[in-house]
């Protein structure tokens, strides 16, 4: 299926929902569940230690170091899976990347808070592309300042196998979130796949 766009302004967001067809979807949740070593990362939060709402593994390049919410964080190596969908994702967005953030929601009270994956190790029009498995979560995208760009926040349920490209200037003008949901709601695994600018 192809990636569609979305008629957002200051912004290019794309979707495809049904990019992995369902047995490959399911098939990479429980492989990548199994296998990714998760970890539930510290980060300063108003500045307080606590521990992220999700677990999270980055895997990529050794050239492709990365600053998270104040985390320095070295990749782990690339895996057969991580690979093979790198590559797919890769073909679908006519883009490369040599790195992935993984994040694995438990269950509803896992989340990510509002931001933009504006870190400069990005650049400053990064292409973001974003695989979904698992349980459908609510992603949600809203302008960063509603004077310049007046559009309603938008909701997308991101099913299992959806694949969702950010790029352009969505990053300047755009933050985005997977609210918590009091829905009882199994595990959702997304990867977001990210090319990391050399130092
Ligand atoms: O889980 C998602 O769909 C979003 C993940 C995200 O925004 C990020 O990793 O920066
Ligand atoms: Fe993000």
């Amino acid at each position: 299926m192809p990636l569609l766009p979305l008629a957002l302004p200051d912004a290019e967001v794309l979707l495809d929902p049904h990019f992995l067809p369902p047995d490959t979807a399911d098939a990479l949740l429980i492989e990548l569940t199994r296998t990714i070593a998760w970890r539930q990362e510290p980060i300063r939060l108003f500045g307080k230690e606590v521990l992220q709402p999700r677990l999270t593994a980055w895997h990529g390049d050794a050239t492709a170091h990365y600053q998270y919410s104040g985390l320095a964080l070295a990749p782990q190596p690339w895996t057969p899976a991580l690979l093979e969908l790198r590559k797919q994702v890769e073909a679908a967005t006519a883009t490369q990347f040599n790195s992935v953030l993984l994040n694995l929601y438990r269950a509803g009270q896992d989340s990510m808070g509002w931001h933009a994956d504006d870190e400069p190790e990005l650049g400053p029009a990064p292409v973001i592309a974003s695989v979904s498995l698992g349980e459908t979560r609510r992603f949600r995208l809203k302008p960063r300042d509603p004077q310049r760009t007046p559009h309603a926040p938008v909701a997308l349920d991101l099913a299992s196998g959806s694949l969702l490209v950010m790029r352009g200037a969505t990053q300047q003008h755009w933050l985005h979130a997977v609210p918590k949901t009091a829905r009882p709601v199994g595990p959702r695994l997304n990867l977001t796949f990210r090319a990391v600018l050399p130092r």
